[in-house]
């Protein structure tokens, strides 16, 4: 059975990654829209002939498409912010619970986690949920990504001739539109304290939550904590956790080194004296921090095998 899939943003960085996923699979057909894609007839048409749509947009342009949509068997999938903490949207991250996969299965409104969300939840939301971490911890995230994160416009931006940005931090009001995602869904009760800043590299990213484990109720050992995310993610495909030995061994971490895949790797970095440990989550933004993440929603939700066309 061919199913009928539109991307509203089809020439958008995300969209093209999607397309990109889906245009070699003969149990999809793609209703490519091309110079008409600003059309608002033909994406309304598009919107509500498909059997699954997956919306590459800004967050206006999400609601205005969602609103366009009346057919009520179409499946949505939205890429951006416009309904990570909303109700009546499944948060599409499958590994997240135990139950998750099987919610977005029966869910026709599945809203894409954030790029940075994706591993800060990743890391954060088995500590809270086993105790470790409580509930009202001021948790502070770090992180950097690559100039791809911001879309064609920071992509045209760090491309241009002689842009020699190397590094920025931003979101300095602290009012980054990812932290009621990264909030809510780890569970935390106080909003986390989120520093993102962009490489003048294209893509991938790290994030990071440093812990005093001395300031943690049981003083967890580092051994403790990976223990949590070890059965956290036992036996899923896309989210792995690095042995301790190996993360030991490093001497450095870099934000490319999943590229091109739907990945997450979680490593517990922790001093000698079992004081402090850094949790560093790495991923592709554009990998299953979106487009890859998008695609595995879509194989869950037209009762495919998840890891279809991914690697
Ligand atoms: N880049 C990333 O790493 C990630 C992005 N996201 C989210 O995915 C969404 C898309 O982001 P991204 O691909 O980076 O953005 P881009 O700017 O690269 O692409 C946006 C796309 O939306 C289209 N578009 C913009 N406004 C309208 C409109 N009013 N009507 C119809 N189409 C419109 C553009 O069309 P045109 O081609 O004609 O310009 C373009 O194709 C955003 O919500 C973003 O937050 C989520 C996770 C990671
Ligand atoms: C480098 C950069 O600018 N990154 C983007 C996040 C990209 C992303 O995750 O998009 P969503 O917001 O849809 O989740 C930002 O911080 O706004």
């Amino acid at each position: 059975m061919t199913h009928t899939i539109f991307i509203d943003g089809e020439a958008g960085t995300t969209g093209l990654e999607i397309r990109e996923r889906l245009e070699a699979r003969p149990d999809l057909e793609l209703i490519l829209l091309g110079d008409r894609r600003r059309d608002v007839d033909a994406r309304r048409e598009a919107l509500n002939g498909a059997d699954a749509v997956i919306l590459c947009l800004p967050d206006d342009a999400a609601r205005e498409a969602v609103a366009m949509i009346e057919n009520r068997t179409v499946k949505v999938i939205d890429a951006s912010t416009a309904y990570r903490v909303a109700p009546g949207w499944a948060y599409g991250f499958p590994e997240m619970d135990a139950g998750q996969r099987d919610l977005i299965a029966r869910s026709s409104f599945v809203s894409n986690p954030g790029c940075y969300p994706t591993g800060f939840i990743g890391l954060m939301r088995p500590l809270v949920k086993t105790g470790l971490v409580p509930t009202t911890y001021p948790v502070t995230v770090n992180a950097v990504s690559g100039y791809s994160g911001g879309g064609k416009a920071m992509i045209a931006e760090f491309e241009a001739p002689g842009a020699a940005t190397a590094y920025r931090a931003y979101g300095l009001s602290l009012k980054h539109k990812h932290v009621p995602e990264m909030t809510k869904h780890t569970g935390l009760s106080r909003d986390v304290l989120f520093a993102p800043a962009v490489g003048n590299y294209r893509q991938g990213m790290l994030v990071e939550v440093p812990l005093h484990l001395a300031a943690l109720p049981e003083t967890p050992s580092v051994e403790r904590i990976h223990g949590a995310l070890v059965e956290a993610y036992e036996g899923r495909q896309f989210v792995e956790v690095a042995d301790l030995e190996e993360t030991e061994a490093l001497s450095g971490l870099e934000p490319e080194g999943l590229n091109g895949t739907n990945r997450l790797r979680l490593h517990v970095f922790g001093d000698r004296n079992g004081e402090q440990a850094r949790l560093v989550a790495l991923l592709d933004n554009l990998g299953k921090g979106a487009s890859g993440a998008a695609v595995q929603n879509l194989n869950i939700m037209l009762g495919l095998d998840e890891a279809t066309g991914l690697i």
